[in-house]
C-alpha cells in the first residue's frame, strides 16, 4: 500500500517532515486521505524564534504598501491554485464541491486582499491641545505591530477563517505561527506552498500542525516571545487559552461558540423566512458559528411554519461532495457526529417532538463509513432543555412560538451566548428596536451570512472577547501608542 501523503511544518522558510504523524480521515467515507506532522515542544519553539527574529529582519523595515503588494501577491496565488484549495477543503470537511467554490476560496482571497488594502488606507488620529500658558500641544498616534501573533483556528471553515486572521495580522506588520485544527490540515499546508512561492520572508509566517492540550496548539500559547493569540472555537477552548496566557498578560481576540435565535414574526414575508431559517439552521452542516439553533416563531404562523421548514429540511439532499444537486455534506468527523447524535437521543428524554430527522442516512455504499447525519427539526421543549441551551454545532434546531415581543426578547437573551440573531421581520420599526436590545454581536434583518468585512465581528457573554473586521482588525494587530510634543 502506498504511503499517504504527508503534510509538513513550515517554520523559517522550510518545509519539516520530521516528527509523530497523524492521520487526516476523510468525513466522507472514513478512508485514510493523508497524514501531517505532529509539531512537538521544540519545533514550535523553533517556530516561535523564527516569527521573533523575522521581527528584526526585512519584514520589520517593509512599509505598509510593500506588505500589501506581498499579501496580493499571496492572493494571486491562491486563486492560480484556487482548484487545489478547493480539492483539499473539500477532502478535510466532506462539504460541497459548490459550497467550497463560493465560499471558502473566494473568502480566502479576499481576506487577504481585503486588509491589505484596509492597511494601505488607514490613517490614524491626531489633535492640537491649547494650553493655558498660549502654549500648544500636538499628539498623533502611532500605530506599531503587536509582535509574533498566535494564530489558531477551528475545522469547520478551515481556509477561510485561517486567513480572516492571517490577512490583517501580517498587513500590520506582525510575524505569525499558524496552527489550524488537527481536523482539517490540508489547506493550511497548501498556504504554506503559496506563501514560499510568493516570497514571504523566512520567519514571517510558520505553520504548525497538531492538537490542543499537551500538543502544538498548548505549546504554541505557552510560548514567552508571542505577543497575542487569534484564537477561533470552542469557548471551554478559549478559556483554557486565557489560562494559558494570562501569565503572560498577553493580547486575545476570541471568536467562540454560539446558539444562535432566529425569530419570525406572523408579517415576515413568510417564502423568504423559511428558506432564510433553513439556510441558517443546514448551511455547511449547521457547522457554522453562526448558525441557527433556536428558533422563535409567532404563534399565528407557527404551525404553518414548522410545516414548511419540515419539507425544506427533507428536501435538502446528503451525498458526495461533487454529486449534483447536494446540499448536505458529512460532520467533520465521526467522533463529531457521535456529539451530535447524542443530542438527538437527548432530545427524545428531554421530551423533544421529533418533526424529522434525529438519525442517520443510510447510504448503502461508502458514506455509510462517513459522518452524515439527516438535518433535523424539534419542537416542544421547554426554554431550560439542554438541547435548547447547549451548543450542537449540527443541522438541527428547535422550534418554539412566541405571543410578543418582550417575551421572544427575554427568551432570545435567555442564554450564555451572544453571537448571532435573525430577525424576520417586514416591520423595520421593529427590528430596528430589537436590533438594539438582542444580547449579541451580529444581528441580521431578513438576511443571514451576508458579510461585509469592514464590519465588526465577534460576540458578546461565552461567544468571545474583542472584534476584527475592518478597523477592529488593524486596532487588534496593532500596538498603538500617542506621542504628545510640546510646540
Ligand atoms: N465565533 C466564531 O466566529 C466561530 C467560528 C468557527 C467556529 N467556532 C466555534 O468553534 C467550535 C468548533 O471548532 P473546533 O471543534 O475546532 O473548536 P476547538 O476549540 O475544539 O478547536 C479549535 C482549535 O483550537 C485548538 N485547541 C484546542 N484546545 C486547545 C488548547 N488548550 N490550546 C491551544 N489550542 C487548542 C484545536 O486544535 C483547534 O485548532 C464551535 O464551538 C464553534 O462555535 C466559532
Ligand atoms: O463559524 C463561524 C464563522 C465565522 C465567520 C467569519 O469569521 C467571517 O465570515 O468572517
Amino acid at each position: 500500500m502506498s504511503r499517504p501523503a504527508l503534510l509538513p511544518l513550515y517554520i523559517n522558510g522550510r518545509f519539516e517532515e520530521e516528527g509523530a504523524r497523524f492521520d487526516n480521515i476523510s468525513p466522507v467515507d472514513g478512508r485514510l486521505l493523508s497524514q501531517a506532522v505532529e509539531a512537538d515542544a521544540a519545533q514550535v519553539a523553533r517556530a516561535v524564534q523564527a516569527a521573533s527574529d523575522a521581527l528584526q529582519g526585512p519584514w520589520g523595515r517593509y512599509s505598509a504598501p510593500e506588505r500589501a503588494a506581498l499579501l496580493h501577491k499571496v492572493a494571486d496565488g491562491i486563486q492560480a491554485r484556487f482548484d487545489d484549495f478547493v480539492a483539499a477543503e473539500v477532502a478535510d470537511t466532506g462539504r460541497p464541491l459548490h459550497l467550497a467554490r463560493t465560499l471558502d476560496l473566494p473568502r480566502a482571497i479576499a481576506n487577504f486582499r481585503t486588509f491589505a488594502d484596509l492597511a494601505v488606507a488607514q490613517i490614524d488620529d491626531c489633535c492640537e491641545t491649547p494650553q493655558a500658558d498660549g502654549g500648544l500641544l500636538f499628539n498623533y498616534t502611532v500605530r506599531k505591530p503587536l509582535g509574533v501573533v498566535a494564530v489558531i483556528a477551528p475545522w469547520n471553515l478551515p481556509l477561510l477563517l485561517l486567513t480572516w486572521k492571517l490577512g490583517p495580522a501580517l498587513a500590520m506588520g506582525n510575524t505569525v505561527v499558524c496552527k489550524p485544527s488537527e481536523e482539517t490540515p490540508s489547506s493550511a499546508a497548501l498556504l504554506a506552498e503559496v506563501m514560499d512561492k510568493a516570497g514571504i520572508p523566512a520567519g514571517v509566517f510558520n505553520l504548525v500542525h497538531g492538537f490542543g492540550p499537551g500538543s502544538a496548539g498548548e505549546f504554541l500559547t505557552r510560548a514567552p516571545q508571542i505577543s497575542a493569540v487569534s484564537f477561533t472555537g470552542e469557548s471551554r477552548t478559549g478559556s483554557a487559552i486565557m489560562k494559558a496566557v494570562a501569565d503572560g498578560v498577553k493580547d486575545i481576540s476570541f471568536e467562540l461558540g454560539g446558539k444562535n435565535a432566529a425569530v419570525v414574526f406572523a408579517d415576515a414575508d413568510f417564502d423568504t423566512a423559511v428558506a432564510g431559517v433553513a439556510r441558517s439552521s443546514f448551511f455547511n452542516t449547521g457547522q457554522v458559528c453562526l448558525c441557527t439553533e433556536r428558533v422563535y416563531v409567532e404563534r399565528p404562523i407557527f404551525d404553518r411554519f414548522v410545516a414548511a421548514l419540515k419539507a425544506r429540511a427533507e428536501a435538502l439532499k446528503p451525498g458526495y461532495p461533487d454529486e449534483d444537486g447536494v446540499d448536505l455534506g458529512p460532520l467533520v468527523s465521526r467522533q463529531h457526529r457521535d456529539k451530535v447524535l447524542s443530542y438527538f437521543a437527548l432530545a427524545r428524554e428531554e421530551g423533544a417532538v421529533v418533526v424529522t430527522g434525529g438519525e442517520t442516512p443510510r447510504f448503502g455504499d461508502a458514506r455509510d463509513q462517513g459522518a452524515y447525519v439527516r438535518p433535523t427539526i424539534w419542537t416542544g421543549l421547554p426554554d431550560h432543555a439542554r438541547c435548547v441551551r447547549e451548543e450542537i454545532f449540527g443541522p438541527v434546531c428547535h422550534i418554539a412560538p412566541f405571543d410578543d415581543e418582550e417575551e421572544v426578547l427575554r427568551r432570545v437573551n435567555d442564554s450564555p451566548y451572544g453571537l448571532a440573531c435573525a430577525l424576520w421581520t417586514q416591520r423595520l420599526d421593529r427590528a430596528h428596536r430589537l436590533a438594539r436590545r438582542v444580547q449579541v454581536g451580529i444581528v441580521w434583518v431578513n438576511a443571514w451570512y451576508a458579510r461585509d468585512l469592514r464590519t465588526p465581528f465577534g460576540g458578546s457573554k461565552l461567544s468571545g472577547l474583542g472584534r476584527e473586521g475592518g478597523r477592529h482588525s488593524l486596532d487588534f494587530y496593532s500596538d498603538i501608542s500617542n506621542v504628545c510634543v510640546k510646540l
